[in-house]
């Protein structure tokens, strides 16, 4: 159990057009956070007995008292915004509330001050208000909890209209509101009888219930606002929590969050309002004057070690907050006002109800409530519990289905690979160009595409981890180039090509991009120099075909001792994939890839014994 006092807040509204016309001087200074003075004395005089004065740039007569008090409460806020206020108020309470302790929050102030604008927002511009932000966050918190906490939201929505409960939820009755009745339950506090309550799943829900309570809710216009609230409007959240696993008895966390739009104190001079109107307005001031009475009482020291009486009981609205005031609750109030000179009076009137409501304390404790299960209500859970094993059964079902249709693909496409032949299974002298064996290579590799999984040769020392699927020395900005690395027999040394990036990649743009056509360039000067060498060996070979014995140069290079045999028609030929070779130098995944045996010779053929051309690496860069 914790004793805190009322938490207030001040929320200054900006001056209103018929304010400003009426050029009234601003009667309220924001000094700080928490600070604002009243009617305070003017900061600049002009002329010795001239009767104006400057106050926030108005003028204003000096021939007058200025009061100039003081006032300091949790938090004062001028020129903010909705989401601000929310923060500064209900946003505090929320915590509270998922602890099982009830709060209130409720705005109070003069007819016009801002407090529909701060509880309920403005919908037509899209302006949230603290109800619904509450209920985004209310939302937010459950999806949070939703692994280890069933939690439940009840909600209901009524108004105080004439010293009458109007139940905004159900549907009018030959055009009239349902009237219901307050009961004081010792258990439950304070209840209203058959009160219709909905249990909203999503925030969409309660946004289309709260526009429908709205819609029923008593509002009329008066000289003092366009659109005045003529009734106090509470809307409530029950809050019910309790662990996911089920027992036949369980402790649940109910707490219970009030949302309060107060009707705004109006003095009939100002409204101009008469008839039902008039009634109206008697009877919101009845009830706050009543709120007030029940706060001065609550702020009196005890006498005699007796507690002063409070007058709960004399209206309604006052009955309804009888927890939110002085029983086990946090309370928030928004005290609503403007900055005007103009509703000088409700404004000092206002400040003064605050100030005196802060002193208030009250004690909150946690309602944790222990819930004995019916059977039918067991029935429900063991079904709940039925129907959440089935969606994560299928959930886990859909996710090996896409484990095992990932396996089955073709890895992840490569920008940057490095392929060796094992040099064992690569037919000695088989005699087609290099540059075939490049251009194959290349034109087999899709851009995008499956790549072979490949195995490093037999013997070869472990590359250095790439990273990325890059080489070593690439910076990660550069453009995948294909490294083609091959080596045959014990004689041949590994031959090593820069390729062209794979077909279809995007060409690059930028300087980068300028640098990488050079490079293209030099490739393809490379790829000329050995179409010209190829041609000569072509040349050679048809030559000793015809009798002559090709020249040494071009006989390929005889097998490795422990070379296997070539079988008839395919070989089989592996290639080390180096981006799986990633930093934790895992092993790369191996693939085995039938080629037909003319493609292998070709392949084979087009290796060089001695040349080596090395990669240029930082030519290729990504736009
Ligand atoms: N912070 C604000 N920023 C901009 N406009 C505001 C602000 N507060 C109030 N207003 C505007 O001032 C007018 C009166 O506000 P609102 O209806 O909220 O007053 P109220 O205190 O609820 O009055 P009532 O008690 O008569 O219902 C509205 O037109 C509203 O849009």
């Amino acid at each position: 159990m914790s004793a805190s006092n009322v938490a207030i807040a001040v929320r200054i509204r900006p001056e209103s057009k018929i304010e400003r016309e009426k050029k009234h001087p601003i009667i309220i200074s924001r000094v700080s956070e928490d600070m604002l003075f009243f009617d305070p004395e003017p900061s600049s005089y002009h002329g010795a007995n001239n009767v104006v004065a400057m106050v926030h740039g108005k003028q204003c007569p000096v021939n007058r008292r200025y009061k100039n008090l003081s006032f300091q409460f949790d938090s004062v806020l001028e020129n903010a915004t909705n989401k601000q206020v929310y923060q500064a108020t209900a946003q505090k309470m929320l915590g509270p509330v998922f602890d099982g302790i009830n709060a209130t929050v409720f705005a109070y102030g003069a007819t016009g001050a801002g407090k529909t604008f701060t509880m309920m927002g403005e919908p037509s511009q899209n302006i949230e208000g603290v109800m619904m932000l509450t209920m985004e966050e209310v939302f937010a918190r459950i999806a949070a909890s939703a692994d280890t906490k069933r939690i439940k939201v009840v909600v209901s929505y009524i108004e105080i209209y004439n010293e009458q409960i109007h139940d905004l939820l159900a549907p009018p009755v030959k055009g009239k509101a349902r009237v219901l009745d307050l009961r004081e339950d010792p258990a439950k506090g304070m209840t209203i009888a058959g009160l219709s309550e909905e249990t909203p799943e999503k925030l969409a829900d309660v946004i289309s219930i709260i526009a429908r309570g709205t819609a029923n809710r008593t509002q009329f216009s008066t000289a003092a606002n366009q659109q005045s609230s003529r009734s106090h409007a509470v809307f409530q959240v029950r809050i019910e929590q309790c662990d996911r696993t089920a027992a036949i008895t369980e402790p649940m966390l109910v707490s219970k969050l009030s949302l309060i739009d107060l009707a705004g104190s109006e003095r009939a001079c100002r409204t101009q309002n008469k008839g039902i109107r008039l009634i109206e307005g008697a009877n919101i001031n009845r009830s706050l004057l009543t709120l007030g009475s029940c706060i001065n009482a609550l702020c009196k020291p005890p006498t005699n070690g007796r507690r002063q009486y409070v007058p709960y009981r004399n209206s309604k609205l006052t009955r309804l907050l009888k927890d939110s005031l002085g029983g086990s609750c946090r309370t928030c109030m928004i005290a609503n006002i403007s900055p005007s000179g103009y509703n000088y009076q409700d404004t000092l009137n206002t400040l003064n109800y605050a100030n005196r409501a802060k002193e208030i304390k009250t004690t909150a404790t946690r309602n944790v409530v222990t819930v004995k299960h019916s059977a039918v209500e067991h029935q429900r859970i063991i079904k709940d519990l039925q129907l959440e094993n089935m969606q994560l059964k299928n959930t886990i079902a859909e996710l090996k289905a896409e484990v095992e249709r990932l396996r089955a693909a073709p890895p992840v496409p490569l920008e940057t690979k490095r392929v060796c032949m094992d040099e064992t299974e690569v037919e000695e002298d088989a005699d087609v160009s290099m540059f075939s064996h490049t251009s194959e290579l290349k034109e087999d590799t899709p851009a995008r595409g499956p790549m072979p999984a490949m195995r490093r040769p037999a013997g070869e020392q472990a590359r250095p981890a790439t990273v990325g699927g890059m080489m070593p020395s690439m910076s990660r900005n550069e453009t995948p180039a294909m490294v083609v690395r091959a080596s045959v027999g014990s004689v041949r040394p590994s031959t090593s090509v820069a390729m062209a990036p794979p077909t279809g990649s995007v060409a690059p743009k930028s300087a980068a991009g300028r640098g990488m056509r050079g490079d293209q360039e030099k490739l393809d000067a490379r790829k000329r120099k050995l179409a010209e060498y190829l041609d000569r060996k072509k040349q050679a070979k048809k030559q000793a075909q015809n009798g002559g014995q090709p020249p040494r140069s071009a006989r390929a290079a005889p097998m490795g001792e422990n070379a296997r045999p070539m079988s008839a028609r395919t070989k089989n030929v592996r290639f080390t994939d180096n981006v799986k070779e990633n930093a934790t130098n895992r092993p790369a995944p191996v693939v085995s890839l039938n080629l037909k045996f003319d493609e292998l010779t070709k392949i084979h053929s087009g290796l060089k014994p001695t040349r080596r051309v090395v990669p240029r690496r930082s030519g290729f860069q990504n736009a």
